[in-house]
């Protein structure tokens, strides 16, 4: 049986760039693209098409900070498949983001210079806003609308006899220290982004320590800093340009600075070809490019403590019930 892949954010970046690689890996994995602009996401289609004419690639509509959106997508999923092997948990959004060129300066004349350029800690501020749902958006956007995709479609991806892969684009930015479990949609920082990619470690240990016996499985990678849409929202496109001759020599520092989609995908691509039950749960997979741009995966042990996790999923599973009952919606399966 060819393995089934969702794959969320599929129509730029990233999400895109992964979906061309599975199907070179696999020229018969039956993919779905979910995605919630679905002119962007025929494109990818036809593109994918035309390097793999006898490919099986679907799409479906999913706007991961609508929770209706989400349920809706969820149950033609339901419909369309009966189970999934891969969920890629991409989507992701870094809206209105503020560099602080102060901190960049004095930065590259510390002896942190190459930790702030791959983590860009201490750089980056951004103004959240709040969705229809009354929920912070780079919260659920990130993190929630993927945790609710993922307890609607249990019935696809628990089962003994095959494990199933969910597999997070997390980032270097997360941050422990951006993350409150008093506040954990962020409503009150500036930092919402790392915020969400810490609640996503969290998430993906909890869920690990919740499913792994109904053979589900959570992993988080880190595809490095890419050019992509996400990047040229924080600088315009011309800057990073006059910028990328620097960003080359950096390369000799770090191996985070994958530059492109294909080499950001990297980890996830690595992931599909891992059996589920072989990878650690603490364990970040970060794909990384040499100066000369030869790819490889490390493992990095993420910065989570398991009790942290457990409370803060107990939080999310609150959340759910509150959001559904105001939604009429029924609770994910048990
Ligand atoms: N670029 C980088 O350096 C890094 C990126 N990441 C993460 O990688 C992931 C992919 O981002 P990247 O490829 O860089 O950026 P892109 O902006 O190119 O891709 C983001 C994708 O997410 C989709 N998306 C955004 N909001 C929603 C939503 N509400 N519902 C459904 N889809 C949505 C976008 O759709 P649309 O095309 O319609 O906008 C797009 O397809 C993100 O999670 C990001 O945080 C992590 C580390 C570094
Ligand atoms: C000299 C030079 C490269 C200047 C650019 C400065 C900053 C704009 C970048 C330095 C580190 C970058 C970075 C990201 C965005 C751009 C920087 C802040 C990300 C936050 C993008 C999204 C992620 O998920 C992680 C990236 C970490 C590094």
């Amino acid at each position: 049986m060819q393995p089934v892949v969702l794959v969320t954010g599929a129509s730029s970046g990233i999400g895109s760039a992964l979906c061309k690689r599975l199907l070179r890996e696999d020229a018969g994995v039956r993919l779905c693209l979910a995605c919630r602009n679905m002119q962007k996401a025929t494109a990818t289609k036809a593109v994918l098409l035309a390097a793999h004419p006898a490919a099986q690639v679907t799409l479906v509509r999913l706007d991961v900070s609508s929770l209706e959106s989400v349920l809706r997508a969820a149950s033609e999923i339901q419909r369309r498949f009966q189970r999934l092997d891969y969920l890629f948990l991409n989507a992701g959004i870094m809206p209105n983001t503020h560099v602080s060129f102060k901190a960049l300066i004095s930065g590259l004349f510390s002896g942190r210079a190459v930790h702030m350029l791959s983590t860009a800690e201490g750089l980056l501020t951004q103004e959240d806003c709040i969705t229809a749902d009354g929920l912070q958006a780079v919260f659920e956007t990130n993190l929630f609308g993927h945790f609710i995709l993922i307890r609607q479609l249990e019935p696809l991806l628990c089962c003994l006899e095959k494990p199933s892969l969910l597999i997070w684009t997390s980032s270097s930015n997360a941050r422990k220290s951006a993350f409150s479990l008093t506040d954990y949609q962020h409503s009150k920082g500036k930092e919402s982004y790392s915020s969400s990619k810490y609640a996503t470690d969290l998430a993906s240990v909890a869920l690990n320590k919740h499913f792994n016996k109904q053979g589900l499985y959570s992993s988080v990678v880190c595809p490095g800093l890419v050019m992509t849409n996400l990047t040229y929202g924080i600088l315009p496109s011309f800057f990073w340009k006059l910028l990328m001759p620097i960003m080359w020599i950096i390369r000799f520092f770090t191996k985070t600075y994958t530059l492109t989609p294909y080499n950001g995908a990297e980890a996830q691509v690595w992931l599909f070809k891992q059996k589920p039950e072989s990878l650690d749960a603490l364990m970040k997979y970060h794909s990384c490019t040499s100066p000369m741009g030869k790819n490889c995966v490390e493992s990095q042990k993420m910065d989570v403590e398991e009790e942290t996790a457990e409370i803060f999923y107990q939080k999310l599973l609150e959340l759910e019930k509150h959001v559904l009952a105001k939604l009429n919606a029924p609770l994910s399966p048990k």
